[in-house]
């Protein structure tokens, strides 16, 4: 097996290679890597919102108009300005302009898009990116579909970027600051944000993600980049027309990021240099081989796109790393920082939580009927019922996931009530989910990172400047802590999704406990977990609950909650059926009804057996015959 190499030297070998390019390389290759640069920074934009947000949008190459023609505007007086404002002809001050008014409309259009969701977004994206190609046409002060030349170039220290190999190094400037702002974005405590945007609304709306900001934010990010390729583009060309702002465009940089390797930042660079380059190789072959000119490439790429989605959803960039092993940088860890500031407990006995007549209607059904309860400091309540008994759901009305049709949700003396999560999340409520919902692909440390994402504030300008450290080392130290506290301190650097069922569940009680709660919400932590695990699990809610949390689990592991609870809430067929201290409720009649569904003693049969069964055993059995 070949040792990896340290990353640091494989981009000094690789900036050492662009640097000497200028100075070895015919003019027809310089074209070639500008061509390369530019798309390289849209197919960034992409990175980030396809690959590690999710996000599709066709309509890249619109921004990359935008640029170009608000930049060939100014610059070339297309636009009359008073005198006093001559000074934005220059094409730096039209970069400004131009990304600006770029980052504007990109809120506008996002405002809209952005709330569709599934296959509706691509569609979105495609609609707006037609537009916007349409607009650039009728423009006939700037030449229509024609276009327009006299655009004149950037100057830089006095000389001017008017050749190929002039404003090649600016180019590359460009891209190689665009992929570390990227990398040290999405290795912050916003970029946790919008990578968790992948593992759904739910989960990271419930950690205090505002998703639909996280959404926005790497929409403009995306369109911003876009633009400043249309800026160098436009005045390397010196020319513009529509025709590189329309669809087709759009869905070859879609291309570029899958081939790459949509979720590897680097992959940008990859999939546009194969790209760029098999387009340029393809135009000249294909025709001479045919014998008639056409674009025959595009059919070629076509069968690519096919092939590569079915053998390669990764794109090319994993096989480039296994031939090239680089050592990731680990992150780094340090334990001394100061810890994050911890909000006040509440006072023993303090009613945390107070659901009052909650009703659930799902048309017809009724999930939830009147349901009461509370929950106070330093008590764990358990919530069971049968399957289907509609524990889940009153979860989610606690939690904020969904709205209860009537009643009312009280929690540490604030009506939540229809609030959102991520506002109950910011109240101090933290919870685990009955289907875990992590990011597989990162590391434990990062998922348990993110639950402390609302301890943090730095955003997305300081990650991506790097000026979040300090603050990232005490999450990182918090969410260690964490970790260790759970019993997780080996896998900290693992892939949670290389991780047990049992481990993950673990996972996410650490998560849910990195946002430093006063009440936990633990929907079936037990399940999938051997004994000994369980043991440990028992042991920590204990050590919480004398700490002064509230802690309220849904658990059909019937030993688990009789050893482990205060009390128990019974449910069935959305209503509270029994509620006491666990002895009560081993004896308590509606509940082994419940369970077993036993009739009246006087007709025998299943109830005879189940009333000579002991109680805690038949509730359990009945549980794991379900
Ligand atoms: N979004 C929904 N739309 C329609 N019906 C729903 C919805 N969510 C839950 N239900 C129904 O509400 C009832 C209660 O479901 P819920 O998941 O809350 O039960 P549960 O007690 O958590 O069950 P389990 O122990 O199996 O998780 C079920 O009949 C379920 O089908």
């Amino acid at each position: 097996m070949k040792r990896p190499i340290p990353a640091r030297a494989v981009l000094g070998a690789f900036i050492l290679l662009l640097a000497a390019a200028p100075f070895v390389l015919p003019s027809f290759y310089m074209t070639l890597l500008n061509n390369i640069g530019l798309a390289s920074l849209v197919v960034l934009g992409l990175v980030l919102l396809s690959g590690v947000a999710g996000l599709t949008s066709f309509g890249q190459a619109a921004f990359v108009g935008l640029g170009a023609y608000i930049s060939a505007a100014l610059s070339a007086n297309v636009v009359p300005l008073p005198q006093a404002l001559d000074w934005l002809h220059s094409p730096w001050a039209a970069l400004f302009v131009a990304l600006a008014l770029t980052a504007l409309l990109a809120l506008a259009v996002g405002a809209i898009t952005l709330k569709l969701s599934g296959h509706y977004l691509p569609l979105g994206t495609i609609a707006w990116g037609i537009s916007l190609y349409f607009i650039f046409g009728t423009l006939e002060s700037m030449g229509g579909q024609t276009g327009m030349s006299g655009i004149p170039p950037i100057t830089l220290l006095g000389a001017s970027l008017s050749s190929d190999r002039a404003i090649y190094g600016l180019i590359w400037l460009a891209v190689i600051l665009g992929v570390a702002a990227l990398n040290n974005l999405l290795d912050s405590r916003e970029g946790r944000a919008i990578r968790a945007l992948k593992g759904g609304m739910v989960m990271a709306e419930a950690m205090g993600i505002n998703t639909a900001r996280s959404r926005t934010v790497i929409f403009v990010i995306a369109a911003v980049l876009a633009a400043l390729s249309g800026w160098l583009y436009v005045h390397m060309q010196r020319f513009v027309n529509p025709s590189p702002f329309g669809l087709g465009f759009g869905i070859d940089y879609l291309f570029m990021a899958v081939l790459g390797g949509a979720s590897y930042v680097w992959g940008a660079v990859l999939g546009s240099t194969v790209i760029v380059v098999l387009k340029e190789w393809l135009q000249g072959v294909l025709p001479a081989l045919l014998g008639r000119s056409g674009n025959f490439e595009t059919i070629v790429f076509g069968l690519l796109i096919v092939v590569l989605l079915q053998r390669s959803r990764d794109g090319i960039w994993p096989y480039l790393a296994r031939l090239v092993p680089v050592r990731a940088r680990r992150i780094e860890l340090d334990l001394q920082a100061e810890p994050l500031p911890r909000r006040p407990m509440p006072n023993p006995n303090e009613v945390v939580l107070d659901v009052r007549d909650v009703t659930r209607r799902f048309g017809g059904l009724v999930a939830n009927n009147n349901m009461n309860l509370k929950v106070v400091a330093g008590e764990v309540l358990a919530l069971i019922g049968p399957n289907g008994a509609g524990k889940s759901t009153l979860f989610n009305q606690v939690s904020g996931v969904d709205t209860p049709t009537s009643g009312s949700v009280q929690f540490r003396g604030h009506e939540v009530t229809g609030r959102g999560s991520r506002h109950i999340a910011g109240l101090g409520m933290s919870r685990s989910f009955q289907h875990v919902r992590l990011m597989p692909r990162m590391t434990v440390l990062e998922n348990v990172a993110i639950g402390a994402y609302l301890r943090g504030k730095r955003g997305v300008l300081a990650a991506m400047l790097r000026l979040d450290r300090r603050e990232e080392a005490r999450l990182l130290a918090e969410a260690a802590r964490q970790i260790e506290r759970v019993g997780l301190k080996e896998q900290m650097f693992e892939q949670a999704g290389a991780l047990s069922l049992g481990q993950q569940r673990i996972l996410e009680i650490a998560r849910a406990l990195a946002a430093d709660p006063c009440l936990l919400l633990l929907d079936e932590p037990a399940a999938g977990l051997r004994l000994g695990e369980k043991q440990a699990l028992g042991d920590l809610l204990r050590k919480l609950r004398a700490e002064g949390m509230a802690i309220l689990l849904v658990e059909h592991d019937m030993d688990f909650v009789m050893e482990l609870v205060d009390r128990i809430v019974v449910m069935d067929f959305g209503q509270k059926i029994a509620e006491g201290l666990p002895e009560e409720i081993q004896n308590n009649r509606a509940v082994l009804e419940a369970y077993l569904g036993v009739a009246d003693e006087e007709e025998g049969g299943a109830g005879a057996g189940a009333q000579s069964a002991p109680p805690q055993a038949a509730i359990a059995g009945a549980q794991h015959g379900q």
